[in-house]
């Protein structure tokens, strides 16, 4: 499932974000790829274990604690901590599927990556090109969003960022293990939890409500993995 999140981050914060972002140093993405990924990554990245990479991403986290859809999409179990990328002067990231397993920081153990995001941190007539081109089974979604929106995508979907030509594309990219493994169980609960939240709202029968509530955590222990 593909999900747009708006709103996550605010004009203000991400003014203050680029504004540390442009005077920060900045080295070559495919720093932290593997063979495959290395071989179609042209973009920038703040490095690992730059402090200012640690403090933006806690921003970043922080904004996401604040947004139930995020936490009704994903089901965090864990969030490796943002990165920020950019690209500019026809820099682009080919096709590649994300590794599957990746290493939290001070030796945290390991992360499962379920759901890739990406959180825009520029307005889309700031560059020319740089869509998130993810492809599934339904075929080819571009995605470009206004500055301060998520997308959410299958860590498992092939997916590619297309050359950005004017300009300069920013953002900030990171990874989930959901408590739930499989997307399209994902996808029903989401489903289940909106039209929950949606009877709730509406002031349908309250036992009929509690009831479907019921069947959602219990499909819930039933699916998540821990
Ligand atoms: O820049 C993006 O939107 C996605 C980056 C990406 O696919 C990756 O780093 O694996
Ligand atoms: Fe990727």
């Amino acid at each position: 499932m593909l999900l747009h999140i708006p709103g996550v981050l605010s004009a203000e914060q991400i003014r203050r974000m680029r504004e540390s972002l442009d005077a920060a140093p900045w080295v070559d993405g495919r720093e932290t790829v593997g063979a495959q990924g290395a071989r179609v990554k042209r973009n920038q990245q703040l490095p690992d274990a730059s402090p200012l990479r640690r403090q933006l991403g806690e921003t970043v986290l922080a904004a996401l604690a604040a947004q139930p859809l995020f936490h009704a999409a994903t089901l965090p179990l864990r969030i490796l901590p943002p990165r920020f990328n950019r690209y500019a002067d026809g820099g682009q990231y080919g096709f590649h599927v994300d590794g599957a397993v990746m290493a939290l920081p001070d030796g945290a153990g390991q992360l499962r990556s379920d759901v890739s995001c990406t959180l825009f941190l520029g307005e889309p007539d700031e560059y020319e090109g740089g869509e998130l081109i993810v492809s599934d089974t339904y075929g080819e979604h571009e995605v470009k969003l206004p500055a301060g929106d998520l997308i959410v995508y299958p860590s498992s979907s092939l997916h590619r960022v297309a050359p950005v030509t004017r300009g300069m594309r920013v953002a900030s990219f990171f990874w989930v293990q959901s408590l739930v493994r499989d997307d399209s169980r994902r996808r029903l609960l989401f489903e289940l939890d909106t039209s929950i939240q949606a009877l709730t709202r509406t002031g349908a029968d309250h036992a009929a409500v509690l009831q479907l509530t019921g069947v959602y955590h219990n499909l819930l222990r039933q699916w998540s993995a821990t």
